[in-house]
């Protein structure tokens, strides 16, 4: 997937968060998006999610393989997401939660239900409900679910929120292996989570 942000703006009211930004999110690539807290992240990823509309400017996006548009309709069969403010369906059992998740997005060739319940340590509450987990426990669960999502297209924000020093490296060991050949792109102010990126767009440059 490659995805190309053009003169992007948005604003809220009459303030606007950023504008003019303009950037190019290669195949296989993995970029850290910048910024103090409130500078707008949230709202960029949101926006190269589809899932926000700019107030100006545009997003294009394209299969790497066929080199040809694909329709903004098809982004969420092709994005995996993680993101504070995503919420998960919490009265399922963790077992319960991935069969209906996997059903809609399924899990990277090689991958099994037990195999993710064991990657995300979660082996102990596979029959809890989901509501019950730690903040910890949700966070490796999203980031799981996100992970080891067969998408090309991989959207991180605040990847370590919630993460104890375990759950931290945990995140680096499992991200280090499913990046290949995917466009991952990281939100963050905290460098130890998006250290591995090779490109950095810094929001307060667009402001
Ligand atoms: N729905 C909304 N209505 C009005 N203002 C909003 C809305 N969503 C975000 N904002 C404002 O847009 C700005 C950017 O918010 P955003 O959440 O994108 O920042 P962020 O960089 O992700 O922050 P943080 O690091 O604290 O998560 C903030 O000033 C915020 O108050």
């Amino acid at each position: 997937m490659r995805l190309d942000a053009q003169d992007l703006g948005r604003r809220y009211g009459r303030q606007w968060v950023f504008r003019n930004l303009s950037y190019s999110f290669e195949p296989g690539s993995a970029t850290a998006i910048l910024g103090p807290n409130g500078a707008g992240k949230s709202t960029l990823l949101s926006i190269l999610a589809g899932q926000l509309l700019p107030s100006e400017g545009t997003v294009r996006y394209e299969s790497a393989l066929s080199g040809k548009p694909v329709p903004v309709a098809e982004v969420p069969r092709l994005l995996a997401y993680c993101a504070p403010y995503l919420e998960l369906p919490e009265d399922f059992t963790l077992l319960e939660l991935l069969a209906f998740h996997t059903r809609l997005k399924p899990l990277r060739p090689g991958v099994s239900i037990p195999d993710l319940v064991d990657i995300m340590y979660l082996h102990k509450a596979r029959h809890q409900a989901v509501r019950t987990f730690s903040s910890g426990m949700k966070q490796r669960l999203k980031l799981g679910l996100a992970l080891y999502a067969d998408t090309p297209l991989l959207l991180l924000d605040e990847p370590t929120t919630n993460l104890d020093a375990q759950g931290a490296a945990w995140y680096l060991e499992h991200v280090a292996r499913v990046r290949e050949s995917r466009l991952l792109i990281v939100s963050s102010n905290v460098p130890a989570e998006y250290g591995f990126c090779e490109a950095q767009v810094r929001i307060t440059d667009f402001q």
